[in-house]
């Protein structure tokens, strides 16, 4: 245990040692306030706020980056599950996104206040249109990036959650393939148990690597982790494959 007199800060307590406990209030169910104690507590909420993010969640994909470097200037970005926003935030700044040039497109949902430099969809993604109007936002142009924070919220029912992740997933998976170019990047968010064997098998032939990894910023605690497949091999290696068969 650490003594803070041994330290010489006169027994005071440093400000990493100030937790802030929240007492539950009539009418807020335990798990609430379990919430709001981590929320108020949590170094990348108030990073978060501090830096100008809408979300915790635009220091995975930050972290990611700094480590597999998806992102260069003028890439183009597609955003699954974007909502509130931050990692849109992260990858219009660092592909250099502006009004005038937007790089990024966004799909969710739900609502989102507009970000600059991004193209945004309030919609389902598994909706028919969805990879359409996605598309049709980038202009006639192949996509370098495209990542996936998406997830429905949990029915508490195990395979039920496990198979409706796993499709969104899946669909992801599909549609970079449709939109990468050669070279790009797909990046998605899994749970436990990692990626479904046939998909990550499908995603190694398309892919030249294809690994799982759990950025600092991942709750220690959250089953999450994100699959990431780089050095996209063209859209020919599909067409190949048809015709093995
Ligand atoms: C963890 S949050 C994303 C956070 C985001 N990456 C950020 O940095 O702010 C997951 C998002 O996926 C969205 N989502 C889940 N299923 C979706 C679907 N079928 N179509 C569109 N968005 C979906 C949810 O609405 C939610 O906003």
């Amino acid at each position: 245990m650490v003594n803070s007199k041994a330290l010489g800060t006169g027994g005071r307590k440093s400000d990493k040692d100030l937790k802030i406990r929240v007492k539950t209030a009539k009418g807020r169910k335990v798990a609430s306030t379990k919430w709001l104690e981590r929320q108020l507590n949590d170094p990348y909420v108030a990073r978060a706020r501090s830096e100008g993010y809408r979300s915790r969640a635009a220091f995975k994909i930050k972290e990611m980056n700094e480590k597999q470097k998806f992102f260069k200037k003028g890439s183009r970005v597609v955003d699954l599950g974007a909502a509130p926003g931050g990692w849109s935030q992260v990858a219009a700044a660092a592909v250099g996104s502006t009004d005038a040039n937007p790089l990024v497109v966004g799909i969710d949902y739900l609502d989102m206040d507009p970000i600059p430099g991004v193209i945004l969809f309030k919609k389902d993604f598994t909706e028919d249109d969805a990879p359409g109007l996605l598309i049709d936002a980038l202009g006639g142009h192949k996509a370098d990036v495209v990542m996936s924070d998406m997830a429905w919220p949990t029915t508490g029912h195990r395979a039920t959650d496990h198979l409706r992740i796993v499709h969104l997933i899946e669909i992801a998976a599909d549609f970079a393939i449709q939109v990468l170019a050669p070279g790009g990047s797909f990046v998605a968010k899994v749970f436990q148990g990692g990626t479904e064997h046939e998909l990550l098998h499908m995603l190694k032939r398309h892919f030249n690597t294809t690994f799982h990894i759990k950025p600092p910023s991942s709750r220690k605690d959250s089953a999450e982790a994100y699959l990431v497949a780089k050095g996209f091999k063209g859209s020919n290696v599909a067409e190949n494959a048809e015709e093995e068969r």
